[in-house]
């Protein structure tokens, strides 16, 4: 006697006539891809609007006036749908060259306040260095994609950007 029954039963539930129209387009997925890089920087922490009493009162050693270092590390999130003859949102080997003309290019081995003439008016914290990354990277991604910015100052100090403006936003 031959076992046919169940495996025939099994072919019937996963015909595809069973589960919609062959006619229906295939559902958008929207996926978000992330790419790390890292770049090493120095900076100081002080503000042209405050007194040199004042900067050393609100950064304490991040205020000494040679600076310091750090191994930052930018994870990109970008958002899209991903794209049915391709399979991807974004093409990872597009990113990478992004995030080299955005991040590496402008902050890599640079002191912060002194080469980078957008930190010679803005104070260089993780928040800022953050947008910067941002702005950067808008204007070389497809519109409306740039998802996420996260800056790792250290293991410890960790900054999310996403484009917002203001606190009311959502
Ligand atoms: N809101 C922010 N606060 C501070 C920032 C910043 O970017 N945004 N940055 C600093 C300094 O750059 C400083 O380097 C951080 O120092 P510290 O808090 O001491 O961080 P460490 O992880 O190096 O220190 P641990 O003692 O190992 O935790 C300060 N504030
Ligand atoms: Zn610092």
């Amino acid at each position: 006697m031959e076992p046919a029954a169940p495996a025939r039963k099994h072919r019937r539930r996963g015909n595809s006539a069973h589960r919609g129209s062959a006619m229906a387009p295939p559902a958008a997925r929207l996926a978000r891809v992330s790419r790390a890089v890292s770049f090493s920087a120095c900076h100081r922490l002080h503000s042209k609007s405050l007194s040199d009493e004042e900067n050393l009162k609100l950064f304490g050693k991040c205020n000494n006036p040679n600076g310091h270092g750090h191994n930052y590390r930018v994870i990109v999130t970008v958002r899209g749908e991903i794209d049915p003859v391709s399979g991807m949102v974004i093409n990872l080997t597009d990113l990478k060259e992004y995030m080299q003309e955005a991040i590496l290019e402008p902050l890599d081995h640079k002191n912060l306040d002194k080469d980078v003439p957008y930190f010679a008016e803005v104070v260089s914290t993780t928040e800022n260095i953050a947008v910067f990354i941002w702005e950067n990277l808008k204007k070389l991604l497809p519109v409306g994609t740039l998802y996420k910015v996260k800056v790792y100052e250290t293991d410890q100090n960790i900054v999310v950007y996403k484009g917002e403006e203001t606190i009311s936003e959502k």
